[in-house]
């Protein structure tokens, strides 16, 4: 009995029933066959599914492993010199303690966090981890130059005649004053079943869709993600391809492609297999956001749109920043203002 839900935690994911597109980036090389072809592809996995899976993307998997050696050992610092580096208000960078962020308002996340919003950060534990700050910053060029590979694939995915889709991420991990890009290292402690407040109820991270353009997820096993395809209320267990990077569109893509992208609903549940959920998982996240003072016009990056009386209509368009903020405060309410970027 045990063992055939063993096996059937191992079989029953949108990855081990072929659901999800695997999209082959060829390492990122920019020739015009391999960013049309990739194009064509991710705009067929975002308009229908939502997700694909990226393989051959170029960053090693000793780089990623290195990563989550070097948050484990974050982690380990007595948590009075953690709390030096925790995020503060109005800000998005830094470390994000387990009960900080409450997705639907009332229930505790089960995980630590740490947040990268600039390449050249020297507030990013320098002193007191040195190889933390080179290790985290030499990944977080690696996925400013994925996701700058991945911008122009959509671009000619997209069919749009300028290349502003692109120019509007000029600012890609320059900062959160300019532009939100981040990435996000993940840890999501094991449960153990006995210790009050770890199982019943509680959830690795709750349903929400992200806020950006795309977001680019790895993680180091099966650990309770799971989707909610397009047309379909279900929870779908994604499952794990090793050294695959997920993608996922986000909420100001979903807008700005009229819904033809889909922001796709997620969350990590507690697994609820035990051999599953006694191990601690690791992901990474790089969430990528256009610059902050991106106009973000309904259906703007689709290729022949001319102004409908809907869209000259008086509904206010925002820029990315308020955007993010006006979904933090509908999310959050004023845990916003501290809360998290997802
Ligand atoms: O850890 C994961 O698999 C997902 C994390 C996530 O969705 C987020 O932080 O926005
Ligand atoms: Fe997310």
């Amino acid at each position: 009995m045990i063992k055939s839900k063993i096996v059937e935690d191992k079989l029953d994911t949108l990855v081990s029933s072929n659901a999800v597109p695997i999209i082959d980036l060829e390492n990122c090389v920019y020739k015009q066959s391999v960013t049309a072809r990739v194009g064509q592809q991710l705009d067929k996995a975002l308009s229908e599914k939502g997700i694909a899976l990226l393989v051959n993307h170029g960053i090693p998997d000793e780089k990623i492993k290195a990563a989550w050696d070097q948050f484990d050992h974050f982690l380990d610092l007595p948590a009075e010199v953690q709390d030096r580096y925790k995020r503060k208000d109005g800000t998005n960078y830094g470390y994000v303690s387990p009960g900080m962020e409450r997705f639907d308002g009332k229930t505790p996340e089960l995980r630590h966090t740490y947040n990268i919003c600039k390449l050249d950060d020297k507030n990013l534990l320098a002193e007191t981890l040195p190889k933390f700050a080179k290790t985290i910053t030499e990944l977080a060029l690696d996925f400013h130059n994925l996701s700058q590979f991945i911008l122009w694939a959509m671009h000619s995915g997209l069919g749009t005649p300028t290349n502003d889709f692109v120019r509007k991420h000029s600012g890609l991990l320059s900062g959160d004053d300019v532009n939100m890009t981040t990435l996000r290292m993940i840890y999501y402690p094991a449960i153990v079943d006995d210790e009050p407040g770890q199982s019943e109820g509680a959830i690795r991270c709750g349903a929400h869709v992200d806020y950006g353009t795309f977001t680019l997820l790895t993680q180091d096993s099966e650990g309770g993600l799971e989707v909610q395809l397009p047309g379909s209320e279900k929870w779908e267990r994604v499952g794990h391809l090793p050294g695959a990077i997920l993608i996922n569109g986000g909420e100001i893509l979903s807008i700005w492609t009229k819904q033809r992208y889909h922001a796709l609903p997620h969350r990590v549940i507690v697994p609820e297999s035990v051999q599953i959920r006694s191990r601690g998982r690791h992901s990474i996240a790089y969430f990528c956001h256009p610059d902050n003072s991106t106009m973000i016009s309904p259906g703007d990056l689709l290729p022949n749109q001319t102004e409908s009386a809907e869209d000259s209509s008086d509904e206010k368009i925002y820029n990315a920043y308020e955007l993010i903020q006006k979904k933090f405060s509908d999310t959050y309410g004023q845990r916003s203002q501290g809360g998290n970027e997802s």
